[in-house]
């Protein structure tokens, strides 16, 4: 086995979330045993006709192998333009990189199957291309080994937010609201088991109301959602569903939470904007009963937020209001900010697999044991 040397290695990932927004690359390097550090970054935004296409696909969309395979094709240019213009800046060239992580894109997550079938998690990627575009290793498919290994195959951030964030002089709580929104609970207790789980929906049902209602991609600030009103009966039909009641390890993606899901809970009779508002509030009280799911007592918690949710000041304004003893910090204090968490995370996690060491924890996804993930595809 392979141990981690004291001369930096230099990692990227790349992330592709279930909002859709585009690709987030990060270069990151990891110095033997201590914390990564974020070094670049940079934001590929998604071309529409590739944007429409996943969207189909995310959403079980009937679309042609050619399609299909368009799309593969798309996403992956798209990824190998974001290595390109994340290094273009620095004085970095490809071959110091010792792998780059890719996550693809999730296009169905169903880790509990679909009627007597098997679990399954789907994310369209295409590594070989990606080698030979950037000349560079490229490690891939980091789910489904947990998966076969019994695992949920998410959240898999967890593992890095213990190596970013974990302390032995304080409790930590990290939250990432993404498309769907996460918790890792780290306790300062090393024989402690981390917790992690997802939580709900968080931005794919306020981008795809918006989107419906008032057009473009995302309600800026949450400003929308605040000119509305909570609807405290379409809130409890929202929460009467049972995912909010199960106890971790559990996941969960589109297939569960969409817009038609959505539907099914309208009288017919909601104003546009109290329906915002309301997607607003279920995010915050389903964060907030997921940490009493924790049961980690009753005092005062900080919550390291991450992801694009933390820039929306409604969204955010409501989860200060149902987490009264917490307070609400940002990873940027540790040298990431909110956006750069989870491109992070596969560039850690590529990392990892080189390493020959485990990228899951079996108290997260309930696999049964550690797991090497990910396949290598050299250049
Ligand atoms: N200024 C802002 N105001 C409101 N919302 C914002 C703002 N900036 C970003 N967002 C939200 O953040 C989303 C993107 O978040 P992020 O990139 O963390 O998601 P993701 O990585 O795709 O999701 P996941 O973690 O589920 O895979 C946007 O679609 C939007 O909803
Ligand atoms: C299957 C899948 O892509 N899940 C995502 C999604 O986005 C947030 C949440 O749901 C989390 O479970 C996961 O992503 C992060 C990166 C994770 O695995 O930790």
């Amino acid at each position: 086995m392979k141990t981690p040397t004291a001369t930096p290695l230099y990692y990227i990932g790349l992330m592709s979330g279930t909002s859709l927004d585009g690709i987030d690359a990060a270069l990151i390097a990891i110095e033997g045993d201590s914390p990564p550090h974020l070094l670049a970054t940079h934001a590929e935004p998604m071309p529409d006709e590739l944007h429409r296409l996943l969207f189909k696909l995310c959403h079980a969309e009937q679309v042609s192998f050619a399609q299909l395979a368009a799309a593969e094709h798309a996403f992956c240019q798209c990824q190998a333009q974001a290595v390109q213009h994340l290094l273009a800046p620095l004085s970095v060239d490809i071959e110091q990189i010792s792998a780059i992580g890719s996550h693809g894109q999730t296009i169905e997550h169903a880790p509990a199957g679909h009627s007597d079938g098997p679990a399954y998690t789907l994310q369209l990627d295409n590594p070989s291309l990606l080698a030979e575009l950037t000349g560079c290793t490229v490690v891939a498919d980091f789910r489904r080994r947990d998966l076969a290994a019994g695992g949920q195959a998410a959240p898999l951030a967890p593992a890095f937010h213990q190596a970013l964030f974990g302390r032995a002089d304080a409790h930590q709580l990290v939250l990432n609201l993404g498309g769907f929104a996460n918790l890792t609970w780290l306790s300062s207790q090393p024989t402690d088991p981390v917790i992690g789980f997802d939580t709900g929906p968080a931005n794919v049902l306020l981008d795809g109301w918006f989107a419906l209602h008032q057009g473009g991609r995302f309600d800026q600030d949450g400003d929308w959602a605040a000119s509305g009103k909570i609807d405290e009966a379409l809130l409890a039909r929202l929460l009467s569903e049972p995912f909010f009641q199960q106890p971790p390890p559990r996941s969960t993606g589109r297939e569960l939470f969409h817009l038609d899901w959505l539907r099914k809970h309208l009288s017919g009779q909601e104003a546009a904007a109290d329906v915002q508002a309301t997607l607003a509030e279920l995010t915050a009280v389903s964060v907030a009963h997921g940490i009493e799911q924790l049961r980690i007592g009753s005092g005062p918690l900080t919550l390291i937020t991450a992801g694009g949710g933390a820039h929306n000041a409604y969204l955010m304004q409501r989860l200060a209001y149902h987490l009264p003893r917490a307070t609400l910090t940002s990873p940027a204090a540790y040298g990431w900010p909110e956006d750069w968490v989870e491109a992070g995370a596969f560039a850690w996690l590529a990392h990892q697999r080189l390493h020959h060491l485990p990228g899951n924890l079996p108290s997260v996804t309930g696999a049964q044991g550690p797991r090497v993930l990910g396949g290598i595809y050299a250049p």
